[in-house]
């Protein structure tokens, strides 16, 4: 029998994802149409024998995240509870907190995974890794390039066990380019350790207690456990700790622009996993062409911008594309490659749409164009204007690049990125909004470039 558990932190992290993170709580923001959380858990429903899954974090278990709780819940036909820390108590105060509840029913061992993260989740691999050499700790790690791999936890195995022998958190020079994907496989023992750090933060809290406070009291600090340095640094080269390598899809998702990119990489998985959530080709529906097949005649620019000089009676779709069931598209639309389109959403005629999310209720009235862009919750993109960001991918020439999920800002000015329209925004007709990033329910009334509008 296996458990997961999912580390979904809470509301004073994800500060990077605001204003998204404003109106649900990040692990909820959808990406490629369901909530960042949900390929996680369809990831683990999957497992053979998995019991339960546990989310652990410091939310109040408010009305959306209830919400979800009990639809995945009749979706995978498993229990998934949530568990809410009295405090943030790190990566790994909350497991040792709820072992009891991680305990119960004697799992042969647990998942835990970082909610930020985007992945293939091998998941079935990692356990017969496991099966095979039963060791308390088994990391998942994937390759980074030496600069990238400082913003990580960097492994150091030993290439023909593949134990992990050194481990640095965010190191500040290189130490290895194997890095921590924030997916792993613990035995039930992984929890001694844990209790052991509990153990010992409370006895350096008490000799920290003012002469006279009553030691019996739990020191409140007790509780934090950060799993990464607390235990993997100091387990390191133990025999506890064990590396999987693996070189399917990963990312962070820290920042609005990564995001977008893990919405296009689990867009190209559900070619194999989910078919059936991308929007395809019917002789009445949309006709597809894939952007990468040259041989296909492609529509011009101004088609491909506007789609209004070749009428079409059809949906035009380039790539992977999820759109809504109840979301309303002109058939006159060019939408694609990595574009997902929320439930109510209405897309009208000659509509150019590529590399962006657009979110539950909003509308793109006639002729605009939204390129790598997240359009927020009921915002409204009026005819003919353009919002438009820019992408900010790992570099394309260099396999083992990852996202950089730095600040917003460099020297006071705000970097070129995604541009993010907040929830319930109004852009009115005939406007440029460029590399900006607009607050929840502004009104504009003119065109910004490189602006944070509050
Ligand atoms: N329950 C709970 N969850 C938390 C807490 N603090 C963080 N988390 C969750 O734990 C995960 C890691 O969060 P961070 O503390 O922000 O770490 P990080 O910068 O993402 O780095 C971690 O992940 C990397 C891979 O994405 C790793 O490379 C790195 O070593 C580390 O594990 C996230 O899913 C976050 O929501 C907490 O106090 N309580």
């Amino acid at each position: 029998m296996l458990k997961a558990v999912i580390l979904i932190g809470g509301p004073q992290k994800g500060t990077r994802f605001r204003p998204l993170s404003f109106e649900v709580p990040k692990p909820l923001f959808p990406v490629a149409g369901v909530p960042m959380i949900q390929h996680h858990i369809e990831a683990c429903a999957q497992v053979p024998g998995m019991q339960e899954i546990l989310l652990i974090g410091f939310y109040q278990p408010d009305e959306p995240l209830t919400r979800f709780l009990e639809a995945a819940q009749q979706e995978f036909n498993l229990p998934i509870r949530y568990l809410q820390e009295f405090a943030p108590l790190g990566t790994g105060g909350g497991l040792y907190h709820f072992r009891d509840q991680i305990l119960a029913g004697g799992p042969e061992a647990f998942f835990v995974l970082n909610a930020d993260v985007c992945s293939d989740f091998p998941l079935s691999t990692m356990l017969d890794v496991h099966r095979h050499q039963p060791h308390p700790f088994l990391l998942l790690g994937t390759t980074a390039n030496r600069t990238q791999s400082l913003n990580y936890g960097c492994i150091v195995e030993n290439p023909q066990t593949h134990e992990v022998l050194h481990y640095v958190e965010k190191p500040s020079t290189f130490v290895s380019d194997i890095i921590n994907c924030g997916i792993y496989l613990f035995s039930p023992e992984a929890l001694k350790p844990l209790r052991d750090v509990f153990q010992r933060n409370q006895q350096d809290g008490q000799l920290c207690l003012p002469l006279g406070e009553d030691s019996s009291v739990l020191w409140p600090g007790a509780g934090t456990i950060r799993l990464e340095q607390d235990v993997f640094s100091a387990l390191a080269g133990q025999g506890q700790i064990y590396v999987h390598l693996t070189d399917g899809i990963w990312s962070q998702i820290k920042s609005a622009g990564s995001a977008l990119y893990a919405s296009r990489l689990y867009l190209s998985q559900y070619q194999l996993t989910h078919p059936e959530r991308l929007a395809k080709h019917t002789p009445e529906g949309p006709r597809i062409r894939d952007p990468d097949v040259k041989s296909q005649s492609l529509p011009s620019l101004n088609q491909m911008w506007f789609g209004v000089f070749a009428p079409r009676s059809s949906l035009l779709l380039l790539g992977n594309v999820y759109i809504h069931p109840t979301a309303k598209v002109a058939p006159s639309a060019v939408l694609g490659p990595n574009v997902s389109i929320g439930e109510g959403v209405t897309i009208g005629e000659g509509v150019r749409l590529r590399e962006s999310i657009v979110l539950h209720g909003a509308t793109l009235q006639e002729h605009t164009c939204v390129l790598h862009s997240i359009v927020g919750w009921g915002s409204t993109v009026g005819r003919w204007a353009r919002v438009e960001g820019t992408p900010s991918d790992p570099n394309p020439n260099d396999p083992r690049a990852h996202m950089d999920s730095e600040s917003l800002f460099k020297d006071g000015k705000l970097l070129p990125a995604i541009t993010i329209l907040g929830c319930r925004v109004r852009i009115p007709a005939e406007v440029l909004i460029l590399n900006s990033i607009v607050l929840p329910h502004k009104e504009l009334s003119r065109s910004f470039t490189n602006q944070i509008i509050l």
